[in-house]
């Protein structure tokens, strides 16, 4: 190939909160992967906690951005989605699939944290949510998400393993033939991420030091490294030990010079490490 690897990422950009493709564009790009960023929304900063937000909607521009690459025969090996603000942003991103039907599709399903929906995600696009998720080759919900996803409750205690392995497969019967759930709290005491792979039948977890703050970005963070090392020669187990471990960092750093959490993780002073490319051997079998 006389070219890197290339995504077209399809988010919101928050100029300020490092999120959305605020980190995304800097984390693809040190893992070697190009990425073409398909903005569906300007926001001043994200929408957790900062203020009277100023925004200006792009669900217009996709399409044509669309069409113009594809006169242009721009090829992309992966589509990834992540916040999407209106449900005709979600028909678009099916458009983008149907376009590149070769490409690795990565579906983050955003829609919610700790148990409720975010103020922006209404029952229609949460409805058309699955949709896009039935197209996908691999989606990254975190419980809240999932939860939606299947038309459950939040299971606001642990979970058991079984029922780990449970919500993953039922995920993947929706469409996609990898799923992983993440910020999952097991009953073992662990907050673990776990993984499904459906043509190797095989679940996978990897541990998370758990450290007791929450920053905006981690979810996109977590998608950005796991998508560039799937395009980059890693298993499944092996990106998601990746994007855990450097998620892990980039927190910790951040917690130990005592940020404001609103502001994100110091993304900044730890990108270096995730162009070291070291075999990754913390996850392990679930
Ligand atoms: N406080 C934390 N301590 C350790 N790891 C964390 C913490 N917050 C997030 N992470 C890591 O980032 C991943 C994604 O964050 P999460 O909060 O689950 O995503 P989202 O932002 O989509 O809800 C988690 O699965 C975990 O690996
Ligand atoms: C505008 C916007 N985009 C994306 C996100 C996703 O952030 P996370 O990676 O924490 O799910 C957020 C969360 O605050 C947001 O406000």
């Amino acid at each position: 190939m006389d070219r890197p690897m290339r995504v077209a990422a399809i988010h919101d950009l928050s100029g300020f909160g490092r999120c959305s493709l605020t980190v995304i564009l800097p984390v693809l790009s040190a893992m070697g992967v190009q990425v073409c960023p398909v903005p569906t929304a300007v926001f001043s900063t994200h929408l957790g906690g900062l203020g009277e937000v100023e925004y200006r909607d792009l669900t217009d521009y996709m399409e044509p951005a669309l069409e113009h690459y594809q006169k242009l025969q721009i090829g992309f090996e992966a589509i990834y989605s992540g916040f999407l603000s209106t449900k005709e942003q979600i028909g678009h991103c099916l458009r983008f699939f149907e376009c590149y039907p070769k490409a690795l599709k990565v579906v983050d399903p955003v829609m919610g944290d700790h148990g409720k929906p975010y103020r922006t995600c209404t029952p229609a696009i949460q409805r058309r949510m699955g949709e896009l998720v039935a197209a996908a080759d691999i989606i990254t919900p975190n419980l809240t998400e999932a939860a939606v996803l299947l038309g459950e409750a939040y299971p606001f205690a642990p979970l058991t393993r079984a029922q780990g392995k449970s919500m993953l497969v039922r995920l993947s019967e929706r469409g996609p033939g990898q799923v992983v759930m993440t910020g999952v709290k097991l009953a073992t005491g662990e907050m673990a991420n776990i993984g499904y792979d459906r043509e190797k039948n095989a679940f996978w977890a990897v541990d998370c030091d758990y450290v007791p703050v929450s920053y905006p970005g981690t979810g996109d963070i977590f998608a950005s490294v796991l998508t560039g090392g799937m395009l980059t020669g890693d298993s499944l187990p092996m990106a998601m030990d990746r994007a855990t471990r450097f998620i892990e960092i980039c927190i910790k750093t951040t917690f130990g010079y005592g940020s404001d959490t609103r502001y994100g993780v110091m993304l900044e002073s730890c990108l270096p490490e995730l162009m070291r490319r070291d075999v990754p051997e913390r996850y392990h079998i679930f």
